[in-house]
């Protein structure tokens, strides 16, 4: 999984204009989180599509996510703004891109918000690795001649500080503008001491 996530990164570069192992040097040691989830049945009796897993963008860099038992469910937002199924399709996985990968190339990635949406009755499970470079790697805009659009931050405190919104109220946890804004702030505030 983490030589599929260099290859991943390997083609960020190439898109964003970068040397093909520009991130190389950056993710010797990365930081994985591995996920094994089980979505029990929801209610047979559940009068609409029940929502397993609510919006939200990944934080970190790349996600790799293995719907294992074809069992759909997971769904992206594409940039009309409208939710698309995220089909499984045996021996693929689907790559999520995460607010680190936002940050890094100045937006030119956006990370993809996503919820998981599952019909009554029906088990689900995922299997979910997700990647981000080595912990002290300072994340600043990696595109040529663009004005940075976002604070550089280091990657674990931001990891550490996303995990705090993550598991504060969940009117944070499903409010991505509003997580970004709290981690701009913290580290306004970190810079300004
Ligand atoms: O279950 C899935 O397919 C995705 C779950 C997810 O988005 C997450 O764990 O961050
Ligand atoms: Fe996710």
């Amino acid at each position: 999984m983490v030589d599929l996530a260099d290859k991943v990164m390997e083609s960020y570069a190439l898109a964003l204009d970068l040397p093909i192992d520009w991130f190389k040097p950056m993710t010797r040691k990365p930081i994985c989180l591995a996920r094994l989830v089980h979505y029990f049945a929801p209610p047979e009796d559940l009068s609409s599509d029940h929502m397993s897993c609510g919006t939200h963008t990944d934080q970190l860099g790349v996600t790799l996510v293995s719907q294992l038992d074809g069992i759909g469910g997971l769904q992206v937002k594409n940039s009309r703004g409208d939710y698309i199924e995220a089909v499984p399709i045996p021996g693929t996985l689907v790559v999520n891109i995460g607010d680190l990968i936002e940050r890094w190339s100045n937006g030119n990635f956006k990370a993809t918000e996503h919820r998981v949406v599952m019909q009554p009755g029906i088990e689900r499970y995922a299997a979910i690795v997700f990647h981000m470079p080595d912990y002290h790697t300072k994340i600043e805009c990696c595109v040529k001649d663009e004005k940075p659009k976002y604070l550089s931050v280091i990657a674990g405190d931001f990891l550490l500080k996303r995990e705090d919104n993550y598991y504060g109220p969940s009117e944070k946890w499903v409010d991505h503008e509003e997580n970004l804004r709290n981690t701009e702030q913290h580290f306004t505030a970190i810079s300004d001491t």
